[in-house]
């Protein structure tokens, strides 16, 4: 049995059923001994010393005892931790932190592994974008793998790169990429409406309560949370936009609640604004459709798209369900009918599925 060692820093929603799936998998493995070491929150961290692993069925009890305690600092003493560990070692960044994105390339270089779902690292500046993939390439870098970074665990990020290693050209991807908005629109302009009619916000804080969205909503509503997996998609396809604000974005934070203080205060004050979106979707109704907020991707034009769309009460958009995503990769194999990516594309367990999955491949790439 080969021993490889994990660390796990975020353990909100999608931390806890990682750990879960982690511990599981752990344990019907044949081939590996896997050694959590570290489990960090923002504020208590749970620290197996002589490497020999942390227990991971009781680690949320454990972590708010006294085993609890202050979070190494980072990235120095983590960093120190983690490459004096006497195997292989994969680090999993389940936070949205854009400071802990920042020292990917440092943990790559030093040979950590990184799987994560955080988007800041490959969807914020290009230069950190390039500086990640160049530590990873480099000699005895890190291997790195995203795939929750777009779609939670669709296979997104692996399609396109199948698509792209076999040769294919991407010419244009589209379709919806935030469960939160999926949910959203899908609950407040349902196809066929069942039940009372529920209002904007309602929904936003059903769709929070569900743990779809950002752990700050607005991060979903004002679009950069799409803008973020476009830029992904973009980069990863060859078109090397800047920034994910290099494009047009169309927020639907209403412009009074811009400069709320607070998530919970812009939540507080969303209903007044309920009449605002009950106008957008009645407008499309009076057309006969309906409205989804979607991305699009043309490589070949170079342009990036991010808003509302109505669509025909009778296509596939229109009638998506849930957190649903739906993603078309239109290539020059693929023609005019697109190879599509469709499923639930947000919620703890199935980005901790893409999040594992990820943690497979490195292992699987082990010598
Ligand atoms: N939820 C979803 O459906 C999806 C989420 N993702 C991504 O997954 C990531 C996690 O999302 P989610 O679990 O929903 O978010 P949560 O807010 O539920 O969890 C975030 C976790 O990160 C911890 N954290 C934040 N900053 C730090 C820090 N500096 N050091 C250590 N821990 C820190 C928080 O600590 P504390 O517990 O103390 O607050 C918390 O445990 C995000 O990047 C998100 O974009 C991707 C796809 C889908
Ligand atoms: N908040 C995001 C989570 C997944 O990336 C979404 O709603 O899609
Ligand atoms: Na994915």
């Amino acid at each position: 049995m080969s021993k490889v060692y994990v660390a796990v820093i975020g353990a909100g929603g999608v931390g806890k059923s990682f750990i879960s799936q982690l511990n599981a998998y752990a344990l019907r493995s044949k081939k590996y001994t896997i050694s959590t070491i570290l489990i960090s929150r923002s504020s208590k961290a749970l620290l197996s010393k002589d490497y020999s692993g942390l227990n991971l069925t009781t680690w949320e009890s454990d972590i708010s005892s006294s085993s609890g305690v202050k979070p190494p600092s980072f990235p120095d003493e983590t960093l120190k931790f983690l490459t004096s560990a006497p195997g292989p070692m994969i680090l999993v960044d389940n936070t949205s932190s854009e400071t802990i994105a920042e020292e990917y390339p440092r943990f790559l270089s030093s040979g950590v592994h990184l799987v994560t779902p955080n988007k800041k690292g490959f969807s914020s500046s290009l230069a950190l974008f390039k500086a990640i993939y160049a530590a990873s390439e480099a000699q005895n870098g890190g291997y790195v793998f995203h795939e929750a970074t777009v779609g939670a665990g669709l296979p997104v990020l692996s399609t396109l790169k199948d698509l792209i290693d076999t040769g294919d050209e991407i010419v244009k991807i589209e379709g919806v990429f935030s469960g939160t908005m999926s949910y959203l629109f899908n609950s407040f302009a349902p196809l066929s409406p069942s039940g009372a009619e529920k209002s904007f916000s309602a929904c936003v804080a059903e769709a929070r309560e569900l743990g779809y969205t950002e752990p700050d909503p607005r991060d979903d509503l004002n679009g950069l949370d799409v803008a973020r997996k476009l830029t992904i998609l973009a980069r990863l396809s060859g078109l090397l936009v800047t920034e994910p604000t290099s494009f047009p974005i169309q927020s639907l934070i209403p412009k009074p609640l811009e400069s709320a203080a607070s998530a919970e205060e812009f939540l507080a004050g969303l209903a007044g604004f309920d009449g605002e979106m009950h106008k957008v979707k009645t407008t499309a109704e009076s057309e006969g459709a309906v409205v989804r907020y979607v991305g699009s991707l043309d490589v070949g034009k170079g342009e990036v798209s991010v808003g509302l769309r109505n669509f025909d009460r009778g296509s596939t958009v229109a009638g998506l369900k849930g957190s649903d995503n739906i993603i078309s990769f239109y290539t020059r194999r693929y023609g005019e009918r697109a190879m599509i990516v469709q499923g639930a594309g947000a919620g703890a367990d199935v980005t901790a599925m893409g999040v594992l999955s990820d943690l497979i491949k490195v292992l699987e790439r082990l010598k």
